[in-house]
Formats: C-alpha cells, structure tokens, sequence
C-alpha cells in the first residue's frame, strides 16, 4: 500500500478577501499560517511522516509546505517546488471579487468558469497584470507552456506528466508522499486519482488546510474512492464554506 496525502494551503490574504487568485503570489494570512502548523499537528496525530513533498512554486503553497512538515515533527525532508502544481490560470478574473463577477457575468457562466471541467475565463492580454511570460520564476519554462488562462482540462494536461514523472516515483519506492497545492490543481488531481465522471467534478471542493490522506493500491487506485480527510467534520463544513464562495460576503479579517 502507498500513502498520499493531498494538501491545499491554509488561507491566503486573497482567500479572506473572497478574490480570485490563480497564478498572482500572495501569501498565507495570519490564520492560514496558522492553518499550515495545525495540519502538521494533525499528520504528527495520525503518524503521518511525510518522506517525500512536492509543492507549487507558488508561496502560498511553498510556506504551508514547510510549516505543515516542521508541524508532522520531520526535518530535513526537501520541498520539490514545480509550476505543474500551481493553481489554475484564471485569466482576467485574477484579482477580482468572487461575488462581483457572478452578478457582472451571471450565476451560470460564474459557476461554469469556476466548477466545470472545459470552460476558461477569458485569457489575459500579453503583458497585462497576470501575464507570466517575463516572471523570472518561469524563465526555465518554454513560453508556449505558461498559460493566460486554463480549464480545468488544461490544469490536468499540465499537472499530469509532473505527476508521473516526479510524484508517482516517490510513491512507487513506498516514500509516504506529501503534495501541497491548490484549489484546482488537487481539483484536477482528484479528479484524475478518483477517475471522476465530468458530471462529478463541478460538486468537487477542496477546503484549505485540510489533509486529506489516500491508500493506494500497486496500481496507484485509491484503496477508497475520495480518500479520507484526516479532521472529516471540519473539512466537509470547510468545502461548504468553498462552495459558497461569490454566494456570500469576503470574510472578515482574522
Ligand atoms: O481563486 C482561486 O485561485 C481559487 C482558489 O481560491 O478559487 P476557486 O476555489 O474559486 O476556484
């Protein structure tokens, strides 16, 4: 049996304020900080010692990486950090009130953006805000890859040959892997480990903060389809909270 387990990170400053995030690099609020050490304890609780992690380039994810694995208690695991695992490019909604762009554009092209599995928001100009190309972050990553908008088709085409080529070697060698991501790229993953139906993969939300554990067979098919969250009471009202997000007011500071 192999263990994985799959990470979103802990609330980002643009989380609180309800904003569509994607490929901008804000970081972790005060509570996702916070977030990011309680994960460890939880890991460190259920004798989860990751042995391999990978993470976006993203800070966001990079930060909760390194404070969940010094929370689990392990030091001196290194963070594979890869732009395959970012977030889904959200072109022009980047930026942008959740609840404002579903009533500027409507319920069901905002939810068709944000849930369905093949629409993408309009992309971003070339060197507008958002725009990448000239990030020296990406400057090892061929031009034609880095994206001004995607799908979540487009994340799961980008994030698959990391996972194979990287992820699934560590879990193969029976390493209790870590990978610390986003929204839509564990959407994507999910999607893809579960072997999800395109009807399913509007109704799949991804809390922040809240390790969600798979055991996987030698064939890498999860032994229980969706996994198991390691606090389930919490992240089933947490992927609520997801689901109503542009449904309701930005969170107030906390
Ligand atoms: O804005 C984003 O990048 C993501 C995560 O906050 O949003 P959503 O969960 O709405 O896809």
């Amino acid at each position: 049996m192999r263990t994985l387990i799959l990470l979103r990170h802990g609330e980002s400053t643009w989380n609180a304020r309800n904003l569509f995030t994607g490929w901008a690099d804000v970081g972790l609020s005060p509570r996702g900080a916070r977030q990011a050490e309680e994960c460890g304890e939880l890991l460190r609780a259920a004798r989860l010692v990751p042995e391999a992690v990978h993470s976006s380039v993203l800070t966001r994810a990079l930060d909760t990486a390194t404070l969940a694995v010094r929370g689990a208690g392990c030091r001196g695991v290194p963070v594979h950090a890869h732009w395959r695992l970012n977030e889904r490019h959200y072109g022009v909604l980047q930026g942008r009130e959740k609840s404002e762009v579903r009533e500027e554009f409507g319920e069901e092209r905002f939810l068709l953006w944000r849930r369905s599995h093949d629409a993408a928001p309009p992309p971003v100009a070339e060197g507008a805000p958002g725009d990448v190309s000239d990030d020296p972050r990406y400057a090892g990553v061929p031009r034609d890859l880095l994206p001004r908008t995607e799908s979540l088709a487009d994340v799961t085409a980008r994030l698959l040959p990391y996972w194979n080529d990287a992820v699934v070697p560590d879990l193969r060698a029976g390493r209790t892997t870590l990978v610390v991501a986003h929204s839509n790229s564990l959407r994507a993953l999910v999607a893809h480990l579960d072997r999800l139906g395109r009807e399913e993969v509007p109704a799949l939300n991804i809390p922040t903060a809240m390790p969600l554990r798979y055991d996987l067979g030698e064939d890498l098919v999860p032994l229980v389809r969706g996994g198991g969250y390691l606090d389930p009471r919490a992240a089933s009202a947490a992927a609520a909270e997801v689901a109503a997000e542009g449904f309701r007011s930005s969170r107030t500071s906390r």
